[in-house]
């Protein structure tokens, strides 16, 4: 049965000298079957409230007690039923996921208070056998590294996966605990491991993702089975903005970009899946492998979304509560990790490497009758002749098996030649060379109790059947493999490519910069004109395909395209036209194409701050079924833009922090709204291509300097205050 990820929202206190904010605020509601509420302010436009339903809110005097026994605890008894389940912390830097996962002596965490519970509940249960054990990762920069053995030495581990689908970290220590108090001392030690730095925002900020991992095994004697639950506790990085941050060394931005980066791809997972992409991009990033089992797989979920009061917050708020009310849409499938200890049937023989020992199959040859009921097969008889077809399908097999890595090689060779016939078929389930594989495979001996009789003839063509489907199989297997193994392959170099062509560009971009003024112009009037035919064909036909599917009404848009592989710099003109296309329809009036336009574009340029708030500000206007009036568009002015560039570049004008909330100067003229329209004579293509080469609505967007006058935005919208958000979803 599916289940979805349940949302905790947990906003903290205000710290240090940070300055009251009234923008978030919470309603409880008494009634268990109705959702509390988070209301937040829109920055941009304080008239405007967004409201985030949630089954948990904590406000800013809950205590990690509270937390713990209203969400977490339950989730105890879940892990001792065997299944995995999955706890993450999510939210801007600074907003509380370390607090609320680690905790401090005074106000232990989630893990403390997990690990204190797993005992306890260890403790009253009458299985011969319960054991515990921990283990303790951190993604760092992309690579996972082991937090239980030393730091400075540790390698990085491979992720890999399993013949079942289940992805694991290969050579990830796994300590056994006995108690709680031995599990403190062991992860206070740990803990000091992971990679922590002072920011402008947080003196301890995380720098890595660290999972922890609590195994419960139990183990039934008498009923012969092994239960395995374990419980994932994520304390997550949070997203950073490096103006806030202050982060300015190489290293400091590497590990910001490998944040955001990851957090990124983990928004495009929860985004494919809620859109129900045919390809998950989990593969994109060490934390969505790590988590893909939490996601939108076979383990239980909750995510505590962390959110920090202030204005200069408040986007972060907003980002985050999006990210939860798409992840609260995300369906796992629990299932009960649950072994049986009873000896099985032995595998196939061509399944096992094995040798068999002719001193095991000695007794087997004399029994055959006590299982096979038969005593048709006993005689051995034509012993030679078999004896050699047998060796030379088996030996067939073997070349086969040898050229696949199989065993069925070995089996081939090492069986022996002068085997009765009567063993081939009699051990059945015994499990012994050929035969063994036969009798399970071909004949069912030891399952029924009815006599076999068949024929020499009839024996080697099961044989021959027998090996045939077992190499066929193999050798699918080994090819299914080396596809997997080919498609990682093209990825990493995919992967390479994007990164050597973003470097060249940034190198580029950067040298053009230290030329003389009086080159500079040359290049830029160069680049205008390159620009013009910068659009590669490639970008051409999609936005022609666009362009025809939009004529023809079609709305639906081809959303797995942004999974096809792009250099950074055709993301960001996918994106840019998208963005485009989404514009002049959000100008006609057609909301929820503009808004589905917008969401594609997102899946370009996942980190366009100003492209989320725009998604937020429609879908409101949809929900609601408002009127949504575009921002006029800017009209570029080349030399007060790069005046102003150089006047940022040597740090002549600091940005206020809420840059958002700020009414701007420079807004357009009356003017030059006029000329933008006049766009719209143009022939759609060549629109979109001066719209994306042009006056980009996308680098607008990004673009802190300029914003849209607030009295003539507030006056255009129109809005009501309190208006519901989002719908209501109960979880779990
Ligand atoms: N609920 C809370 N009550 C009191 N203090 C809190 C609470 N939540 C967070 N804090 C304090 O806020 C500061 C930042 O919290 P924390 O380090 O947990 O943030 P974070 O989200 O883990 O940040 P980063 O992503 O940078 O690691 C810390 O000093 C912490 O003690």
């Amino acid at each position: 049965m599916s289940q979805k990820i349940k949302i905790a929202a947990r906003l903290r206190p205000r710290i240090h000298d940070e300055i009251d904010d009234s923008g978030i605020n919470i309603t409880h509601s008494s009634d268990p079957t109705i959702p509390s509420t988070i209301s937040v302010t829109n920055p941009r436009d304080p008239s405007q409230i967004f409201n985030f339903p949630f089954t948990s809110c904590y406000d800013q005097l809950s205590t990690q007690e509270e937390i713990f026994q209203r969400d977490v605890q339950p989730l105890i008894n879940v892990v001792y039923s065997g299944v995995t389940v999955t706890i993450f912390a999510y939210g801007v830097t600074s907003s509380g996921k370390t607090h609320t996962m680690q905790g401090d002596k005074v106000n232990p965490g989630v893990i403390p208070r997990v690990v204190k519970a797993m005992f306890q509940q260890q403790s009253t249960l009458q299985r011969s056998n319960v054991a515990l054990a921990v283990s303790y990762m951190e993604i760092y920069k992309d690579e996972v590294y082991d937090l239980l053995v030393n730091r400075e030495t540790a390698p990085k581990l491979p992720v890999r996966e399993n013949d079942a689908g289940q992805v694991f970290v290969a050579n990830l220590t796994s300590l056994p605990i006995q108690s709680a108090q031995e599990f403190d001392s062991l992860y206070a030690r740990a803990s000091k491991h992971r990679s922590v730095g002072s920011t402008n925002l947080n003196r301890a900020s995380s720098r890595s993702h660290a999972v922890l991992t609590i195994t419960v095994t139990m183990t039934d004697s008498m009923a012969q089975k092994t239960l395995t639950g374990k419980i994932n506790l994520v304390d997550l990085a949070g997203s950073e903005n490096n103006k806030l941050t202050g982060n300015n060394d190489p290293v400091r931005l590497a590990e910001s970009a490998a944040i955001n980066k990851s957090l990124s791809v983990l928004g495009q997972v929860v985004w494919a899946l809620n859109s129900g992409a045919s390809r998950i991009p989990y593969r994109n990033s060490k934390l969505t492998r790590i988590l893909q089992d939490a996601l939108g797989g076979s383990s239980v979920g909750l995510l505590i979304c962390n959110l920090a009061p202030g204005v200069k917050f408040r986007q972060d708020t907003l980002n985050t509560l999006n990210f939860a009310v798409r992840t609260k849409n995300v369906e796992n499938r629990p299932v009960v990790n649950e072994r049986d200890l009873r000896p099985q049937p032995k595998p196939h023989f061509a399944a096992t490497r094995a040798i068999p020992q002719p001193a095991k199959l000695a007794p087997a040859v004399l029994q055959p009758i006590q299982i096979q009921g038969t005593s048709g097969l006993t005689s051995g008889a034509d012993k030679h002749g078999l004896g050699k077809m047998r060796t030379s399908l088996a030996g067939a097999a073997g070349a086969i098996g040898d050229a696949i890595g199989g065993g069925g090689g070995m089996v081939g060779r090492s069986r022996p030649s002068k085997l009765p016939r009567v063993s081939a078929i009699g051990v059945g389930g015994a499990g012994y060379g050929i035969g063994a594989g036969l009798g399970a495979a071909n004949m069912g001996a030891g399952a029924s109790p009815s006599i076999v009789q068949l024929t020499d003839r009839e024996i080697d063509e099961r044989i021959a059947k027998a090996v045939e489907a077992e190499v066929a199989r193999r050798l699918k297997e080994r090819e299914d493999e080396l596809d997997r193994e080919r498609e990682r392959e093209r990825e990493k170099e995919e992967q390479r490519r994007a990164d050597e062509e973003y470097e060249k560009q940034r190198s580029r971009s950067q040298d053009r910069r230290a030329e003389e003024p009086e080159k500079q112009r040359d290049v830029e009037h160069r680049d205008k004109h390159h620009k013009s035919r910068d659009v590669d064909d490639e970008l051409k036909t999609r936005l022609q395909n666009l362009e025809d599917k939009f004529e023809r009404g079609v709305r639906t848009v081809n959303q797995t395209s942004a999974n096809a592989p792009l250099s950074p710099i055709s993301r960001k003109k996918m994106g840019r036209a998208y963005v485009s296309l989404a514009r002049t329809n959000s100008e006609k009036g057609n909301l929820q194409a503009a808004l589905d336009l917008y969401r594609v574009a997102e899946t370009y340029v996942p980190d366009n701050i100003k492209l989320k708030e725009r998604i937020i500000e429609i879908e409101w206007a949809v929900r609601n079924e408002k009127e949504f009036v575009p921002s006029p568009k800017r009209i570029r002015k080349p030399k007060l833009k790069s005046k102003k560039r150089q006047g940022r570049g040597h740090g002549a004008k600091e940005e206020p922090v809420d840059g958002a909330m700020t009414e701007s100067s420079s807004c357009p003229a009356d003017s030059q709204l006029t000329e933008s329209s006049s766009n719209q004579s143009l022939n759609p293509l060549k629109r979109l291509k001066t719209e994306a080469e042009d006056e980009s609505e996308l680098d607008r967007l990004d673009d802190g300097e300029v914003q849209v006058p607030l009295k003539k935005y507030r006056g255009a919208i129109d809005v009501k205050v309190e208006d519901q958000w989002a719908p209501m979803q109960m979880q779990l």
